[in-house]
């Protein structure tokens, strides 16, 4: 394949305009990762909380962890029911269970497969210290009726079409599945500036809105990933991922968030995620649990100096 620069940014700019969308390649995404050095302990490099799961739903607990922890960070820690507690446990020992929201984390995870009030009550406590504290959090699924009206960048909401269709209705803004499918750039803006948080729209293509507050807020768009990744689970995958990087990102640095470093940091998780669904199975069906496991080799093969994906080059 040749790529040919049509020089289309270079006409935009001279006519004082923006693209509407950018992406993020392999090596802006390598500049992103957080990479450990070697005076490196489990605190220097982050930890992610986790409220995710519920007795319907323990699956989701457990791929969310999955996620995180083969994304790389310094440690997990689940809080959530007994019963799921168990289960992200038996599948991933080096998991620490049992705290509560009050833990010492640099990125939160909330919501996926979360469908109980204590859950519920838990993902409004970390919402509300975590702004306090400017400590990113990923809200997912469950979770997205929980977050107040308005939210600083490091909030993260990560709903596929049909959430958001909820999320802005629930706000006033009345609009269907099928409408956020047919526009996704205008509605993942709305809600970004209805709300201030960062929307991480999923789909065949993930948009991520985060910064500005006007209907042209920039946006970044990430994909196409293989359609096999349209599987349960994979969503869950993802929050896991985001909330590892954004803990890294975090760990290594004492500067405030700003909404742009947030934005680059979740849309180098969900290129990255793309990535280790097509490497788990190139061209075949994938299970989430297989695209948790392609993450670590994904990763190493992004940051070899030889080349972007790893070949030589
Ligand atoms: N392993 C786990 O624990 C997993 C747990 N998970 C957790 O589950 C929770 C709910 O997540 P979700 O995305 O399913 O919820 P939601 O946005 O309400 O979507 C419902 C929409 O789908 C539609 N619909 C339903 N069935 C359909 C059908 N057969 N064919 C066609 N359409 C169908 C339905 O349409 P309707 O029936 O209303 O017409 C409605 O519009 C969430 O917490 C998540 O984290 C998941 O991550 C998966 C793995
Ligand atoms: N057609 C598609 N092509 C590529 N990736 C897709 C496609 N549809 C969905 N995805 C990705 O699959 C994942 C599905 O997440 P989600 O809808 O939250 O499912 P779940 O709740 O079951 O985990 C997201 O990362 C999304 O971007």
């Amino acid at each position: 394949m040749q790529v040919v620069d049509l020089a289309l940014a270079a006409e935009l700019a001279a006519q004082g305009r923006a693209p509407t969308a950018t992406r993020l390649e392999d090596l802006d995404v390598r500049r992103v990762w957080p990479v450990p050095d070697a005076p490196a302990h489990k605190y220097t490099r982050g930890v992610v909380g986790v409220v995710a799961g519920s007795v319907p739903y323990p699956g989701a607990a457990v791929l969310t962890v999955a996620g995180a922890t083969a994304t790389g960070c310094g440690m997990v820690r689940y809080v959530g029911p007994a019963h799921v507690r168990e289960q992200v446990v038996a599948a991933h020992p080096e998991v620490v269970a049992g705290g509560s929201t009050q833990v010492r984390v640099q990125a939160w995870v909330v919501g996926p497969g979360v469908q109980d009030e204590d859950q519920s009550a838990r993902v409004r406590e970390v919402l509300q210290a975590a702004a306090a504290q400017d400590v990113p959090v990923v809200v997912d699924a469950g979770a997205l009726d929980d977050v107040p009206d308005r939210v600083p960048a490091t909030v993260v909401l990560t709903p596929h079409a049909g959430e958001l269709a909820r999320f802005l209705s629930a706000r006033g803004v009345p609009v269907e599945r099928s409408q956020v499918e047919a526009e996704p750039v205008r509605w993942a803006r709305e809600a970004h500036v209805r709300s201030g948080a960062t929307v991480l729209l999923k789909g065949a293509v993930t948009l991520v809105v985060g910064a500005g507050d006007e209907s042209c807020a920039p946006v970044l768009a990430q994909g196409p990933a293989p359609a096999w990744l349209a599987t349960a689970g994979a969503g869950d995958v993802l929050a896991g991922v985001l909330g590892a990087l954004l803990a890294g990102v975090g760990a290594r640095s004492d500067q405030p968030w700003s909404p742009g470093v947030i934005m680059r940091a979740v849309a180098a998780g969900v290129h990255v995620h793309g990535l280790a669904a097509a490497h788990a199975n190139p061209g075949g069906p994938v299970t989430s649990p297989a695209v948790a496991h392609a993450l670590p080799g994904v990763v190493a093969r992004l940051l070899r100096p030889t080349g972007p994906r790893g070949r030589e080059s």
